[in-house]
């Protein structure tokens, strides 16, 4: 069965409550914009193209629903400015990931350019509704085709084992949970998995919120792809070069803004594998769809990095133990660090451009030119 973090027919939306996972696959309805606002803030549905998307169709739900229950305004006018207030507090939501703002600057503009054609709300809601619609399928088609562009690379540039596989390390959780399916990274990896070119994948543990090892290792054990997990601080270990043992071909990560000059921002603790992996030879890879870009951000200076809250790493959770089973219908936070200790918990850091070889999208690789500098424009012009 494909592992879906989104469930969406018109009208009804459901997201799988990723605060349970791996212990327990429970799906919660999404009703409202509010509904959703909460679901990403507390981060039960996460991934920056999935809460994008989350977002869109939280409000295509609504829209239906106050529709069949004759509660939407019949002014086109009227419709627009709920859905444009909407949209303005969906977006305050989580602020690093770029693909929320591109979603709700897009939606706007749909919903401004159908107040000349829409003759009524319920016109104005269904151009709505489609275009939010749209952003489920094209994000599962985007994704096929990074895996592509992304397997490719890694085969033709990335350190190659004798038998013609390769191995790959990968950070956070970038598939089928992180987005409408599939998979950024972890799309790249499933798509070597599918030619029989993966050795096998390592997924870090991610911490403090541990996307690695309860969503990553969780989709690489259902899809049964070959893998191992490892704490953040093995990695360094792991890219060593020693001898015969295990050798990776290339890092790939996802992002969650990659600005105009290719410095990007992703998950805590992606800067120190970059470092690592130029220290160490090994290929440093973005693997990110278009909405993920800013252009209108010059650089990872100006990028805002979302600060979570300390009991994020104090607190780790899991099902009770009772020390014969495991009980995933209670979920405890057990305390994993001294008292009145002050903490710092920034979600997400930035890579310099310099330390990354190679940025890949659904319509293509980005490659720095001869002056060492991406031109991240240039798939806008594709
Ligand atoms: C494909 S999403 C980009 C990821 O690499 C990653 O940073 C991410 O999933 C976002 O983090 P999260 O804080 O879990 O929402």
């Amino acid at each position: 069965m494909v592992l879906q973090a989104i469930k969406y027919k018109r009208g009804q939306l459901e997201v799988l409550d990723q605060l349970r996972l791996p212990h327990a696959e429970v799906y919660e309805t999404v009703r409202s914009s509010e509904d959703a606002w909460h679901a990403i803030k507390e981060m039960r549905t996460r991934g920056a193209p999935a809460i994008a998307i989350v977002a869109a169709l939280a409000l295509a739900a609504e829209l239906e629903n106050l529709s069949a229950a004759n509660k939407l305004s019949d002014k086109a006018e009227e419709v627009a400015a709920f859905i444009l207030e909407k949209l303005s507090y969906l977006v305050t939501s989580r602020p690093t990931a770029v693909n929320l703002a591109d979603a709700v600057t897009k939606l706007s503009k749909v919903v401004e350019n159908a107040l000349s054609e829409a003759g009524n709300g319920e016109a104005m809601k269904d151009a709505y509704i489609q275009a939010a619609e749209k952003m489920l399928v094209d994000d599962v088609s985007d994704n096929e085709a990074i895996g592509k562009y992304g397997a490719e690379w890694i085969l033709k540039n990335g350190i190659v084992q004798g038998n013609s596989e390769v191995s790959v390390l990968t950070h956070c959780n970038t598939g089928s949970l992180a987005t409408a399916g599939y998979g950024t990274a972890l799309g790249v990896i499933r798509s070597l998995n599918a030619q029989g070119k993966l050795r096998r994948a390592f997924c870090t543990e991610t911490r403090p919120y541990n996307q690695g090892s309860r969503l990553t290792a969780f989709e690489l054990v259902h899809d049964k792809i070959p893998a191992t997990l490892i704490t953040d601080s093995m990695a360094s270990a792991l890219l060593y070069n020693r001898g015969s043992e295990e050798r990776i071909a290339a890092i790939v990560v996802g992002a969650d803004r990659v600005a105009a000059n290719g410095d990007t921002a992703n998950k805590i603790g992606t800067y120190a594998l970059a470092i690592s992996a130029r220290h160490h030879g090994v290929k440093f890879l973005i693997a990110a769809p278009r909405t993920t870009i800013d252009l209108q951000t010059k650089s990872g200076k100006d990028i805002v990095i979302e600060e979570r809250p300390g009991w994020e790493v104090t607190r780790i959770k899991g099902p009770r133990f009772d020390g014969a089973e495991l009980d995933p219908s209670i979920v405890e936070n057990v305390s994993i660090a001294a008292n009145g200790i002050d903490i710092w918990n920034p979600s997400f850091d930035v890579t310099p451009a310099e330390l990354i070889d190679a940025i890949i999208t659904e319509v293509g690789v980005v490659e720095k030119d001869e002056s060492g500098a991406f031109n991240m424009a240039s798939v806008f012009e594709k």
